[in-house]
């Protein structure tokens, strides 16, 4: 039986509620978690709305069920694979069959949004996405609904749990950054290869998203500079206690001058920043507005209960009134070289002068330097400083110039400091 949208709520003496079928491609930790939990809901969902959501099909690589038959069998369709084939091609095809969808796949929207939101559009079927960012944080109900008419400045975000948890383990526990990650994969906070976590492409995504919602114009993943967390050491960690700066995984969608500009990279923060304290498999959005001055939603970013919960709540609002992503009616410059605060730290030879010659480098780049920490004597020295904001293609110029130094020992480390900047 297919939905009725016209007829969406329970009449009296129907307590059962109409069959409202879910295929689901895709049955690993987010999947799995979507199939217990929905059963467990369907009388209260049933009670509430008049329909009752039962799944009618899976399909994976290994269970002998088509998606093809999945598709046919479905009022609507949960896309968790994951990746963007054949992810992309079963999001089309269910749509051109007239199956709302619903998905958390944050690269498919990021490489490929644009179509699939026509297609959605073309075909008069939902697409619905909230578990693409944020886990449960129901980001992307209040950038489409409750925010679409505003005037938005900036969104920043802690948007990756397992990269927010690695950071929070190391810095908490001094557990080593394998550990952290070995342990983020066990709870199923990372995805089934973790290199997009950890080098900032999973992240990249989501923000892509953010930015399209937030700035109503189209944004592709490679419009997202991004870099992730690696290269960070333990090291890092300790020198950020002395500056007292917390360290994360940062996403920004701002304005800029002549255009918006989209970034991931590791930054510290100010204790007093309100992203400092989101921790482990946290995740935060914060969107700045000047109507609204600012707001902060944050909750459970990843994992397969908190993802299955936001899926099912997307299935829920399918099977009622219709709602569609429409077309952009932007088309804002994506601009890559911006501003930003600095931590540096380099390994030195402490001679007389040696500061001062690093300072006059950064200088004539245009950077002034903000505070310095130094530790250690003799050819083994550490030089930590903060640099108040410049251009990043002045500071990557500044820092070949210090590692090009006589006393500089390696390569100079530089990570972004988020300032406090609300409006
Ligand atoms: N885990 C999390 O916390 C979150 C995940 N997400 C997103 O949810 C989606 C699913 O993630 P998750 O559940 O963690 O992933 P898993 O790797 O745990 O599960 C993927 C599922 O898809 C199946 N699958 C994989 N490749 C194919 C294919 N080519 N054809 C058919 N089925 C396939 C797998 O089964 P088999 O191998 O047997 O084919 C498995 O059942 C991803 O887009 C992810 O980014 C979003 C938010 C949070
Ligand atoms: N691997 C992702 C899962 C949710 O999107 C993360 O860690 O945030």
């Amino acid at each position: 039986m297919t939905s009725d949208p016209a007829q969406p709520f329970r009449t009296e003496g129907e307590p059962s509620g109409r069959a409202f079928r879910i295929g689901l491609l895709g049955h690993g930790t987010v999947g799995g978690a979507l199939a217990e939990l929905l059963p467990s809901r369907a009388d209260h969902i049933a009670a509430i709305t008049g329909i009752r959501p039962e799944i009618t099909g899976v399909h994976t690589r290994s269970n002998g069920t088509t998606a093809a038959e999945v598709i046919a069998g479905a009022d609507l369709v949960a896309e968790l694979i994951g990746g963007l084939e054949p992810a992309r091609t079963y999001v089309l095809e269910a749509m051109a069959a007239g199956k709302h969808v619903v998905t958390a796949n944050k690269q498919l929207l990021a490489h490929h949004g644009e179509e699939l939101w026509a297609a959605a559009r073309e075909h008069g079927v939902q697409l619905r996405f909230e578990a693409a960012v944020a886990g449960v944080v129901p980001v992307i109900r209040v950038l489409q609904e409750s925010l679409s008419g505003a005037h938005i400045d900036r969104v920043t975000g802690i948007v990756n749990g397992t990269t927010n948890f690695i950071l929070t383990r190391m810095a908490e526990t001094g557990a080593t950054y394998a550990d952290a990650l070995q342990e983020a994969q066990q709870l199923g906070y990372a995805e089934a290869d973790p290199t997009d976590d950890v080098n900032g492409k999973d992240a990249a995504a989501k923000m892509a998203i953010l930015a399209r919602l937030a700035f109503d114009t189209p944004v592709h993943i490679t419009d997202v500079a991004y870099e992730g967390i690696e290269h960070l050491t333990g090291d890092d960690m300790a020198y950020a206690k002395d500056l007292d700066l917390g360290l994360k995984l940062i996403g920004t969608a701002e304005r800029v001058e002549g255009g918006i500009a989209v970034r991931v990279h590791p930054a510290f923060l100010y204790r007093g920043h309100p992203l400092a304290s989101v921790n482990g498999p946290y995740n935060a959005v914060t969107v700045e507005s000047e109507a609204i001055t600012e707001i902060t939603m944050s909750g459970p970013g990843a994992g397969g209960p908190q993802t299955a919960s936001a899926v099912m709540g997307d299935i829920i609002s399918a099977m009622i009134p219709p709602a569609s992503t429409p077309e952009t009616t932007q088309s804002l410059a994506v601009v890559k070289d911006v501003e930003s605060a600095f931590y540096v730290h380099l390994e030195v030879a402490d001679r007389p002068g040696v500061l001062a010659q690093v300072a006059q480098v950064l200088g004539l780049q245009g950077a002034s330097v903000k505070s310095v920490v130094q530790k250690g004597l003799g050819e083994n020295a550490r030089l930590v400083m903060v640099v108040h904001p410049l251009l990043e293609s002045k500071m990557l110029a500044a820092v070949e110039l210090i590692a090009g130094l006589d006393f500089v020992r390696g390569r100079p480390r530089v990570i972004r400091v988020i300032e406090e900047q609300f409006v």
